[in-house]
């Protein structure tokens, strides 16, 4: 199989190249490294490029794809709110772009990286699939508008597509030598861990006064290795004339932020010095996901827990050959 993945230089998508060429699929990347690193993409071939550009998206679905994975996109809850257009341009208007020369050259299978974001503030918890959508940042939104857009390219052109709406991804290779690092750093995780090798002196938590057992959010924290076998599993069903389908993807676990703080001084044995910051914007208080109709339809079954995501990644933060 030959695969397309776009975003395959950024976190989630370096992981699923790697595990792709585990499985002995021919692997493109195409990133603009406006947040990857080259040196993550460790198997197949890499195009630096936009996902937007139709000169270099000719070049390569000319030569014949059969699925695209999309991790591409911009990440920053609060960044969306201040620079709208960004998000709507690169993550609505890019996609689009794609979509479109797909459709051109009949390549007909879609793997889309959404998020719990598209369900903003929760009205039941878990949140299974049939929960209302109604995003409140300009991320979410733009995220929900692929997914709805997802569905009239199927009916128009014949895309087949799955929607896996991660909850919060965490955690590195179990190797230890390929993780996370956004450029600036703005998740809880790799903060704390910053913060237990002396490169940050304190953690801000943004708020304590959530409608919650100890007053932080709650968020549902789901292995980066576990999205990726969800992705492979997702790519097995739509090459088998599987129809577009949208999956919530968590551990179906809460932790509160003080959770994670305490899974993290226990792994790392290093205590962690916080300080009192006001709440974030757009920040719901609590998400967990109901993760059932995945595990019904595609079997797919999180192998790792919240000690593993901390223990994996405090593993790729003291590898020494880390490069990027
Ligand atoms: N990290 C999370 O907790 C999380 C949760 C839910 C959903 N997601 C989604 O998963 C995907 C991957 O997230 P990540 O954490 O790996 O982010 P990331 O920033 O590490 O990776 C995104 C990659 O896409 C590239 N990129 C961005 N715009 C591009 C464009 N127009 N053309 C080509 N390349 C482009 C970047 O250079 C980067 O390598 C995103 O779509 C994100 O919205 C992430
Ligand atoms: O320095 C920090 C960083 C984070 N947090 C808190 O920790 C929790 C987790 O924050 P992250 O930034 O790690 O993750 P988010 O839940 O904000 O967002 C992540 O998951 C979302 C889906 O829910 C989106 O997809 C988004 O791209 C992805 O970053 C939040 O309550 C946040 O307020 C802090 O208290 N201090």
């Amino acid at each position: 199989m030959k695969i397309l993945v776009v975003g395959g230089a950024g976190y989630i998508g370096s992981h699923m190249v790697r595990l792709l060429g585990e499985h002995s699929c021919e692997v493109i990347t195409l990133d603009d490294l406006s947040t990857g690193n080259r040196e993550s993409v460790t198997f197949g071939e890499f195009i630096q490029g936009n996902c937007g550009d139709r000169m270099i998206l000719d070049k390569i679905l000319s030569r014949g794809i059969d699925a695209v994975m999309h991790f591409a996109s911009s990440i920053q809850v609060d960044e969306s709110l201040q620079n709208p257009s960004k998000y709507y341009q690169n993550n609505v208007g890019n996609t689009l772009a794609l979509l479109d020369a797909m459709s051109f050259y009949g390549v007909k299978n879609f793997i889309f990286s959404s998020t719990a974001a598209t369900f903003g503030e929760p009205k039941y918890i878990p949140i299974d699939e049939k929960h209302p959508q109604e995003p409140i940042s300009p991320y979410g939104r733009s995220k929900l508008m692929v997914e709805q857009l997802l569905s009239d390219y199927d009916n128009a052109y014949g895309i087949k597509s799955v929607c896996l709406r991660y909850f919060n991804a965490a955690g590195a290779h179990p190797h230890g030598d390929l993780g996370e690092q956004h450029h600036p750093e703005t998740h809880l995780i790799p903060l704390l861990l910053q913060v237990a090798s002396g490169e940050k002196t304190s953690l801000s938590i943004y708020g304590d006064d959530y409608n919650t057992p100890d007053g932080t959010c709650v968020r549902d924290y789901v292995h980066v290795q576990d999205i990726c076998l969800a992705h492979w599993l997702a790519l097995m069903y739509i090459m088998n004339d599987g129809r577009s389908q949208s999956y919530n993807l968590g551990n179906g676990q809460g932790y509160s932020i003080q959770e994670v703080i305490n899974m993290v001084e226990k792994v790392t044995k290093q205590k962690i010095k916080t300080n009192l910051a006001s709440r974030r914007s757009a920040d719901p208080s609590k998400l967990i996901a109901d993760a059932r109709l995945i595990k019904k339809d595609l079997g797919w079954s999180p192998v790792y827990d919240l000690k593993d995501i901390v223990n994996h990644a405090w593993e790729w933060v003291n590898n020494p050959i880390k490069k990027y």
